[in-house]
């Protein structure tokens, strides 16, 4: 119950409109309640009985202008009962909308402001259907079971005290099936909930088995399981038709006894009712007017198990939101934090230790001092803490020992959006949002100008590429867009992050392999992007490493080496290692294939390798300076390479 009442602040919003609905509530509940009233009152003294001389009832005698009187009050109360189920449904329906609308956007509002840790542990299909499902029972309390429950609260009370006023004795015998109506309801209800339950979990897993077939496409056809695929699809399909049918059975098994069950109590209070007329102690208007109240009484009863349905799912939607809008970000914000400005990018970590679980220790006593300007390139192992210690720079997670600084600053001092704008992330993954080219590259700062955005695009060497598309930079991608290879999307992404300006930059050099001639436009992108930036990189490439000022060795979240890649190369360690099994083939690519006799000690036949491959335009997987100097020293030669 409470968490119906933590609802309070959210219709408070609206109860100017909910106390007009309230009110409408009670007078469509009033209106209908006497047009039974009306019609007793107009037979009453609308038709006057005429008597003979010896008393015997001979006819009826009708007063036309309370007849017709009567009528129109009738109509009247009728229309006026239409307004005001109208006022209470409008009402409802917008006050529903309206919280729904509030609760929604708070819930948007929390996750948006949840740190990573949250939705590492949260799963998104939970989330989802809080969002929609839990939401949209709550919407359905207030647009129906509310003020609809209310209604019926108020027609059950006005019916059965007027019966008792008029005739209490008739009144028992017309309550007779209140209780069996009522308990049928009940039964059914819950009979039905968890059918319901199952039927709404069954469509969410029926969407995700579809979903996820659409998505990995391409998987299912490379392995030949589209008959798996549909057969997975089907089984979902036919549960759910299984269940609504249940369902549907249950339901219109019970309708008909409902029926039956309300006939035979209107039978019975009319049977009894003339028998009181017939002794005189009742008239027969007063049946008339019983029966009507009965009519209108069964109907609300045999819906009081929808309606406690309706308030029980709310009850635990309710408490499902709240446990979103209350989940309380790991990474906080100091209150009275100030601004990181002027920020000239010097960033230092000191003996810091990380965990993501408060348990095993990812990583520990990590120092770094990254001058600004400086590329820091981070090598090590799988598993090893690269990723987690750049996650920590922009706060996606706080450290657990320790602090980082940004120019003598410690980053927890300062306000987390002025942070995040001062470091920009280029991942391994690029995401783009469903929008226009223009708009994907003008996420960081909306209000870019487009000769800003241009210029972006040029020193990311993707303008050539953008103004050769039919719309130019108003081209559609994300889902539904143009589809964008893996080294255009990066470089969309390098220009996103140019137009934004950071002092610091991350940037995951892990890119899936690419042609040659992306490569070298990514190269040079990066070369643009990196130029005064302080630069932390996750490097996969030997020409990244070489580049970098300083090379941070990573094992099991220790640094156990560091220094520029002839200082490591002269010491034994991990370094040497990774350098001998994954870098040394690309250096001697780069170093020697460009000469055109090997010097002493190279493998001759691998630098042939190249030249040939080069000759031949089979540049594929060459690193594309590489495969400039061999081409140059081709030309030279006099034996220019094909390709492009
Ligand atoms: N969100 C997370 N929750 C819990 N543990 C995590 C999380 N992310 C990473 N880890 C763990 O932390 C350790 C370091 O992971 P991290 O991703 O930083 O390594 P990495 O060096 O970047 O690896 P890779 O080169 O494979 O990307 C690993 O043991 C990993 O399993």
């Amino acid at each position: 119950m409470r968490w119906l009442l933590r609802l309070i602040p959210y219709v408070n919003k609206y109860r100017g409109q909910f106390i007009v609905a309230w009110v409408c509530v009670i007078l469509a509940g009033a209106f209908v309640m006497v047009s039974p009233l009306l019609i007793k009152f107009a037979i009453e003294f609308g038709l006057q009985p005429v008597r003979d001389a010896d008393g015997r009832l001979t006819g009826l005698e009708g007063n036309e202008r309370l007849l017709i009187l009567g009528s129109a009050a009738i109509v009247a109360f009728a229309i006026a009962r239409g307004l005001a189920a109208f006022g209470q449904q409008y009402l409802g329906e917008t006050i529903g909308q309206n919280v729904a609308y509030d609760i929604r956007n708070r819930i948007y509002d929390n996750l948006q402001r949840l740190s990573f840790a949250y939705h590492d542990k949260v799963q998104t299909g939970q989330i989802m259907s809080r969002a929609t499902q839990d939401v949209e029972n709550i919407r359905i309390f207030f647009a129906m079971g509310l003020l609809r429950f209310s209604y019926i609260i108020l027609m059950i009370v006005i019916s059965i005290v007027g019966m008792l006023i008029i005739n209490w004795q008739l009144a028992l015998v017309s309550f007779i099936s209140l209780p069996i109506l009522a308990w049928r309801s009940i039964v059914t209800s819950r009979r039905l909930r968890p059918m319901w339950l199952q039927i709404q979990q069954n469509q969410a897993e029926m969407t995700q088995v579809a979903e996820e077939a659409l998505t990995g496409i391409r998987v299912v056809k490379a392995f030949s399981r589209e008959d798996f695929e549909s057969k997975k699809f089907a089984d979902a399909a036919k549960k759910q038709a299984d269940l609504s049918y249940q369902a549907a059975m249950i339901q219109a098994n019970n309708q008909p006894l409902l029926q039956g069950i309300s006939a035979a109590q209107i039978g019975l209070t009319v049977g009894v009712g003339a028998w009181f007329v017939s002794r005189g102690s009742l008239q027969a208007q007063d049946v008339l007017t019983f029966t009507l109240w009965l009519n209108l009484l069964q109907l609300p009863i045999r819906t009081i198990g929808f309606m406690i349905n309706i308030i029980a799912r709310a009850i635990s939607s309710a408490e499902r939101v709240f446990e979103l809008i209350d989940a309380q970000s790991a990474v906080q914000e100091k209150p009275g934090a100030l601004p990181l400005t002027d920020v000239k990018g010097h960033v230092v970590f000191e003996n810091v230790s990380f965990s993501y679980d408060n348990l095993s220790p990812v990583l520990s006593g990590v120092d770094i001092d990254a001058k600004p300007g400086q590329v820091i390139a981070l090598l090590g192992p799988t598993g090893s803490g690269k990723s987690t210690i750049v996650n920590l720079i922009p706060r996606f997670y706080d450290v657990t020992e320790g602090r980082i600084l940004i120019d003598g600053v410690d980053i927890r001092d300062v306000t987390i959006e002025s942070l995040r704008k001062n470091i920009g992330i280029v991942q391994q993954d690029v995401f783009l949002f469903i929008g226009t080219i223009r708009d994907n590259i003008a996420y960081g700062k909306p209000d870019a100008t487009q000769e800003e955005i241009e210029r972006a695009a040029k020193a990311a060497r993707i303008h050539d590429f953008i103004v050769s598309l039919p719309y130019g930079y108003d081209e559609w991608v994300g889902e539904r867009g143009v589809t964008l290879s893996g080294g255009q999307k990066q470089r969309i992404a390098i220009a996103r992050t140019l137009l934004l300006d950071p002092k610091i930059l991350i940037f995951d050099d892990s890119t899936a392999s690419v042609d040659t001639q992306t490569e070298f436009l990514i190269q040079q992108a990066l070369q643009e992007l990196m130029k005064g930036r302080t630069t932390f990189v996750i490097a996969q490439r030997l020409r990244t490493v070489m580049r970098a000022d300083q090379i941070i060795v990573l094992d099991q979240g220790r640094i156990i080496q560091r220094g520029t890649h002839q200082e490591l190369l002269q010491q034994e360690g991990l370094y040497r290692r990774i350098f001998e099994l994954e870098l040394k083939d690309q250096e001697e690519a780069l170093g020697r294939a460009a000469t055109p006799r090997a010097p002493a000690g190279a493998d001759p036949a691998l630098a042939e390798r190249i030249r040939e491959r080069v000759r031949s335009g089979d540049t594929d997987g060459l690193p594309p300076q590489l495969v400039e100097r061999v081409r140059a020293r081709l030309l030279a030669e006099g034996q220019a390479g094909g390709g492009a």
